[in-house]
């Protein structure tokens, strides 16, 4: 089925195939628009012009953006027939793929994250292609350290899904609002999608795929079949747009009688340093990170903590065949029926109840030895140039945990190549594990805690994990990312055995 479209630019007919948007413009077929990349189409019976919206691949990609918003606007022979066209193309694109239209978007934009793009980014870039999407949009643009936590609160709870134009920080803030909602499991079930605009970026690096350095673009690399936008705010915008909903695990963080939501990671000593250490830097974008890591590879200071974890799996060959089946096995994600704007449950519930109390420490294992720093987490990257966590799934109701014993700079130093490809995993120094929960007593009044990048009080703390609490949007159903679930030649000497003897088991007491 045809349309034929004449637009200021010249004539333009749109045919519908299979799984694409087939654009031929004054008669050559020039473009196929796959149903992913198709924003809207139709008629406006009050200026009587049809409209078509799309986005497809920029061919000058020095702003960091992979996508161009396109669109077409003219006058049709047949106004009936362009109606007709237009929903059939829209239902196609949308509902045939279990999507739904004209998203509620509660849009945050933290107008200071970052190096301050976030602004300019979200009204140049992002709304452009949100209003083409024709998107239902409530912005705000957060005035202080807390706004976006008190908006989360007290949200309604008929969006489809809270959008974050910011960093790290204000998803954390968001989901701990959401802990505060009156309707919490509701507000947890509206997914949240972040438009990478801060200095980490993590979750975004996760959901997008990693975003290949200025340091390392030059170059020659292997070709990766697994995308690499993850600071890419076009697809981020588009992700907003078509994701599908992807249930995550979050972590309850419990200091004292305080308990706060965690969805990325708590780090101490060199790797809360690298971030809070470095504050004055946020100018550098998170070239700030790498210069954290290596002044606290100079220092080389004792991370003064004892670590005791709940452990469900030790063994980091198990770990990865795991996780590469895993990912293999993925299906595509289920539709958004289930969003909350359509859930007719209005039972309201509370947040799930701490399963470990503090004295609970049986099957507990407690690590002895001196520290250089702890991190334990969900999600594979931290940052762009770090896949910290390789062998992580978001639904397996577990946080992994690694440990880096205080051995010697040689040995932190070579335990970090390859770290933006996950293999500093498999450093026979680096303690990892799977855990349900674990605790940190810090031996030392002073030092650095950062919970999701965030400054957190230097106390003792437990984190247990909630299977399947938190909702992102997803491109993919799962990760973006890549692992080898083997050692890379360099490290081929390290046999399973010689991994459970250094990097798990070693230098622990079970309780
Ligand atoms: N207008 C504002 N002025 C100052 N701080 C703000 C403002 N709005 C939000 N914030 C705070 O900024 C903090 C950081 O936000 P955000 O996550 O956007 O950026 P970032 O910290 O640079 O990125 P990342 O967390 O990835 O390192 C949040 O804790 C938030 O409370």
């Amino acid at each position: 089925m045809e349309l034929l479209v004449s637009a200021p630019q010249g004539k333009f007919s749109f045919k519908l195939a299979d799984k694409a948007l087939l654009v031929a413009h004054r008669d050559t077929l020039t473009r196929t628009v796959q149903h992913h990349y198709v924003l809207d189409s139709h008629y406006d019976d009050e200026d009587h012009l049809m409209h078509v919206s799309y986005l497809i691949d920029k061919p000058d990609k020095k702003q960091g953006t992979s996508l161009e918003l396109v669109k077409v606007t003219g006058t049709v022979q047949d106004e009936v027939q362009a109606f007709e066209w237009a929903e059939k193309l829209m239902s196609a694109v949308y509902e045939g793929h279990g999507i739904q239209r004209s998203r509620r978007l509660r849009v945050l934009v933290n107008p200071n994250g970052g190096v301050r793009k976030g602004s300019f980014i979200f009204s140049r870039i992002v709304e452009p292609i949100f209003r083409a999407a024709r998107c239902q949009l409530h912005v705000t643009h957060t005035t202080h350290n807390g706004h976006a936590h008190d908006i989360a609160k007290d949200l309604a709870t008929n969006y489809d899904a809270v959008v974050t134009v910011s960093g790290d920080g204000l998803i954390h803030e968001v989901l701990n609002g959401f802990a505060e909602h009156a309707d919490p499991l509701k507000a947890f079930s509206i997914p949240v999608a972040p438009i990478p605009t801060g200095s980490g970026n993590g979750l975004s690096l996760n959901l997008l795929g990693a975003q290949v350095s200025i340091l390392r673009a030059s170059q020659p690399k292997k070709r990766s079949h697994v995308p690499q936008h993850g600071f890419d705010v076009t697809r981020a915008a588009l992700n907003v747009i078509k994701g599908q909903p992807m249930k995550v695990d979050l972590f309850s963080f419990t200091q004292g009688d305080k308990r706060s939501i965690s969805f990325m990671s708590q780090s101490l000593g060199l790797m809360a340093d690298l971030d809070i250490g470095t504050e004055h830097l946020r100018w550098m974008g998170d070239t700030r990170f790498m210069v954290g890591l290596l002044r606290g590879i100079i220092q080389f200071r004792a991370c003064p903590v004892q670590l005791s974890y709940k452990a469900a799996e030790i063994d980091k060959h198990k770990m990865a065949e795991r996780v590469s089946l895993h990912r293999k096995n993925k299906k595509s994600v289920p539709p958004t029926s289930s969003s909350p704007a359509t859930s007719e449950s209005d039972i309201t519930e509370t947040l799930p109840p701490l399963k470990f109390q503090p004295e609970d420490n049986e099957g507990w294992t407690t690590i002895d030895e001196p520290l250089l720093y702890v991190y334990a987490g969900k999600g594979p990257f931290v940052g762009r140039d770090y896949m910290a966590f390789p062998v992580s799934l978001p639904d397996d109701g577990l946080i992994d945990v690694m440990a880096m014993p205080l051995s010697s700079r040689k040995d932190v130093i070579a335990g970090m190549a390859g770290a933006e490809k996950g293999e500093s995993y498999w450093s026979p120094k680096l303690q990892y594990v799977k855990a349900h929960a674990y605790r940190v007593k810090p031996l030392k009044p002073k030092g650095h805690l950062a919970v999701d990048g965030e400054i957190y009080p230097f106390k003792e703390f437990q984190v247990e994990v909630h299977q399947c609490l938190g909702t992102l949007l997803s491109p993919y159903g799962q990760y973006a990312v890549e692992f080898a679930p083997h050692p890379p030649a360099r490290n081929k000497k390290s046999k399973p055995s010689d991994d459970k003897k250094e990097g798990a088991t070693r230098s622990v007491s079970t309780i």
